[in-house]
């Protein structure tokens, strides 16, 4: 073995401490071996090229150079995804998580077209007539066309409902006439929209024979096909540096009376026939809201991956890092040996795997509500709505801060590029805000509770995701402590029934004291915040739960056993994290917190032989991972060095500078 692909003695140590079989983990993950072996099978084809390797990492090039070295590496990839890999998979894998993570390999930042097939081709798919879909949908796929998703403006949002575009129909053309009245009316923030995309979702109020019927989306082009110049009446350019999506154009865009065909609306879900006539779409009133429901079910699988990169990239290193001395004299002790170590990356870890096995059942959820609203019926939409927007706000607030963590636990080394922490930070922290905030996303779920609590209240059986409201209303007093996993679920559950009560309560006291209900509603948004996010929890302490006992009813012993060590920290550090709410909403005891925490402590000298193994089941290649500190291998000092090679700074002995500014300085006098 050469010294290049030698494996750190440290982490080879790691990876013969390992006591159960790591593929059989991330078949787990993966959704079964099928899964899995289609996984490598694409990032064979997709990596196996090398093109993902920068000659200058992308971090010391200008915005000029970074925009086209990215857009350079997209259709890079893009080739290979046509001609290579869809040729295996087929046409449906097009817009596939396992494609987008592939991607990752190519780019440090963003793609600026992931909003094309992220955004552009679901919209087409969700919000157009089959129709329209054979016209703009095999144009997209290919490529021959590309989009963005142009929703917010400079100053809406949010509020969609805010939005000022206008889409003026003119019967005697049959065409849509867009217009930005005002500056807040700039659409603002697309991504790929600033310089790459020709075409792009519009979302404008649309206004027909004198009356306004509110957001709709259209299809726009905006540039020529062969020029790229922008149309005449469309004004378009990038929006300027960003804390990370910095290689994703992120754009702004207005229209001065900018005409477009009639058939450009999306009409799956209303019409404007060619008199102006508008048709309503007929089942519910947010249909045209569902590319956003798509991408934030999407959102969760996101925050899992990007965590899993992170402890993956920080156990390893912490496996290979040695510092302080435990006695007088002794070896140093790799830092994976510090309990406040091992408390930081391991909850990291479970949290990964909970966040996992709920978006695939999330996406289950999705695809049974679609199915429903394919006949006609939107029942379940609501509920689907209440699950994904709080699902999406809590695991990439989660994500964020536990990639944070991860930062942390590397130390200094951590706060390198190289070491890709900030880069996942950056692109995660993103997803907290965007395609819904996290507070406004919590509040839309806290309406469905309300809801549903008035609901149970009257006896009424509620949907299955809160069905315990039917519980609260039928047992008495606090819920008794049980330190089984389903009694701490259930717990959670109580806290959640708990604090929506109270959130009723504090609403109907408002009105009683003669409050109108606006008012009382917003007067207890900050409980409303806090019950939903209770209620989230409890959602994914359930699904991490029965997902597990699932899915390894038929796994080995040894696999069995660390997967439940995993879900059972994920159980008790929440436990712990919310001690004052197990107080206020059950019967648990001084003593019972004290049982909690040596469990808890327990369970880290437990994990601690698997930890490597169990980020090595995350099995992300090295391409994707693009970290110096959490390569396989695990040469991070030798990889630290190779970095300093290509900084460009260290090119000349001598910086020119030395000449222009410091010598006159040193020569000057005081
Ligand atoms: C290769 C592809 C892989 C994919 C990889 C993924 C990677 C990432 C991909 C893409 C990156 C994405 C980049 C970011 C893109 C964007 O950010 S696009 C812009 C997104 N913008 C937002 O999300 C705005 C958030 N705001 C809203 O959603 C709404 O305005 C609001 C819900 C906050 C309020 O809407 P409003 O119309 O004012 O409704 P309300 O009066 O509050 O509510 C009325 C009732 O309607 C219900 N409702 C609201 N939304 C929905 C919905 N979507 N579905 C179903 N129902 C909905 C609401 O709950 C109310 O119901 P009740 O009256 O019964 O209480
Ligand atoms: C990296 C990035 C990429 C993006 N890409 C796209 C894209 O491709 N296409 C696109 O259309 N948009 C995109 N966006 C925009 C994004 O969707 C919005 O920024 C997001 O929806 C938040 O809206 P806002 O900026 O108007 O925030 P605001 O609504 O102004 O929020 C500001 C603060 O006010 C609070 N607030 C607002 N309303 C309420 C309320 N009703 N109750 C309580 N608190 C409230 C929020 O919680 C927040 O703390 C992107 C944004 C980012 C950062």
């Amino acid at each position: 073995m050469t010294s290049k692909n030698k494996i750190n003695e440290d982490l080879a140590n790691e990876r013969r401490k390992c006591n159960f079989n790591i593929e059989e983990v991330t078949y787990i993950l993966d959704g079964g071996k099928e899964k899995t072996l289609q996984r490598k099978k694409i990032e064979d084809v997709a990596l196996n090229g090398g093109a993902s390797v920068d000659d200058i990492p992308e971090e010391y090039l200008s915005a000029r150079e970074r925009y086209e070295n990215a857009i350079r590496k997209s259709c890079i990839y893009t080739n290979i995804v046509k001609n290579e890999v869809l040729e295996i998979t087929g046409i449906e894998n097009y817009g596939s998580p396992v494609l987008r993570r592939t991607g990752d390999a190519f780019f440090k930042d963003i793609s600026p077209f992931m909003l094309h097939l992220g955004m552009f081709v679901p919209s087409i798919i969700g919000q157009c007539t089959a129709e329209q879909q054979a016209t703009w949908l095999p144009r997209a796929l290919d490529m021959k066309i590309i989009g963005a998703y142009a929703q917010t403006e400079l100053g809406h949002g949010t509020f969609i409902r805010g939005l000022e575009t206008t889409a003026t129909y003119d019967p005697e053309t049959e065409e849509f006439v867009l217009h930005s009245p005002t500056i807040t009316s700039y659409k603002w923030w697309a991504g790929g929209l600033g310089r790459t995309a020709n075409h792009c979702t519009v979302v404008a109020q649309l206004y027909t024979q004198g009356k306004c019927h509110g957001t709709h989306l259209f299809i726009v082009q905006i540039r020529d096909l062969e020029t790229h110049m922008p149309l005449p009446g469309v004004k378009v350019g990038e929006i300027g540096p960003r804390m990370g999506f910095n290689t994703a154009d992120n754009g702004f865009l207005g229209f001065n009376n900018y005409r477009i065909p009639r058939m450009n609306m999306m009409m799956k879900n209303a019409q404007v026939l060619k008199d102006g006539t508008y048709v309503k779409a007929a089942r519910h009133g947010k249909l045209t809201y569902g590319t956003m429901v798509f991408v934030r079910v999407t959102l969760v699988g996101e925050a899992s991956f990007n965590l899993a990169k992170a402890v993956t990239i920080a156990v390893r290193y912490s496996a290979v890092r040695r510092q302080s001395e435990l006695r007088p004299g002794s070896i140093e002790p790799q830092i994976l040996d510090y309990p406040t170590q091992q408390h930081k990356l391991f909850i990291c870890i479970a949290t990964a795997h909970a966040f996992q096995l709920t978006a695939s059942w999330l996406w289950n959820t999705f695809t049974a509500v679609q199915a429903e609203m394919k006949k006609g019926n939107v029942d379940t939409l609501p509920e689907l709505h209440a699950l994904s927007s709080c699902l999406k706000a809590l695991s990439t607030s989660d994500a964020t801060a536990y990639i944070e963590q991860c930062r942390f636990a590397c130390g200094g080394h951590g706060y390198m590029l190289s070491s890709n922490l900030p880069f996942l930070y950056a692109f995660v922290v993103a997803t907290r805000t965007y395609e819904g905030d996290y507070t406004v996303l919590l509040l839309q779920t806290a309406r469905f509770l309300v809801k549903a609590w008035e609901q149970a209240e009257s006896g009424k059986v509620v949907t299955p995701t809160v069905a315990y409201l039917n519980r609260h209303f039928t047992t008495n007093g606090k819920m008794i402590w049980d330190n089984s996993p389903e009694g701490i679920i259930r717990v959670f559950q109580s806290v959640a029934a708990g604090k929506i009560s109270l959130c009723v309560r504090s609403i109907r006291n408002r009105i009683t004291s003669g409050m109108d209900h606006e008012d009382a509603w917003l007067m207890t948004t900050v409980q409303l915040v806090n019950a939903a996010e209770a209620h989230c929890r409890s959602v994914i302490l359930h699904t991490y739960w029965n997902e597990i006992v699932r899915l390894t009813k038929h796994s080995s012993d040894n696999v069995k056993t660390v997967l439940n060590q995993l879900v059972m920290l994920y159980l008790t550090y929440w436990a712990l994290e919310r001690t004052g709410d197990l107080l206020r909403y059950s019967t648990i005891s001084e003593n019972d917190i004290d049982l909690l925490q040596r469990q808890y402590e327990e369970l880290l000298v437990k994990i601690r032989p698997n930890a490597v193994g169990l980020v090595d089941a995350f099995d992300i290649r090295d391409e994707i991972l693009q970290s110096t500190l959490g390569s396989y291998d695990g040469r991070v000092y030798e990889r630290l060095m190779e970095e300093v090679q290509k900084n460009p700074l260290n090119k000349e002995p001598v910086d020119p500078s030395f000449h222009k500014y410091l010598k006159p300085l040193m020569k000057s006098k005081i």
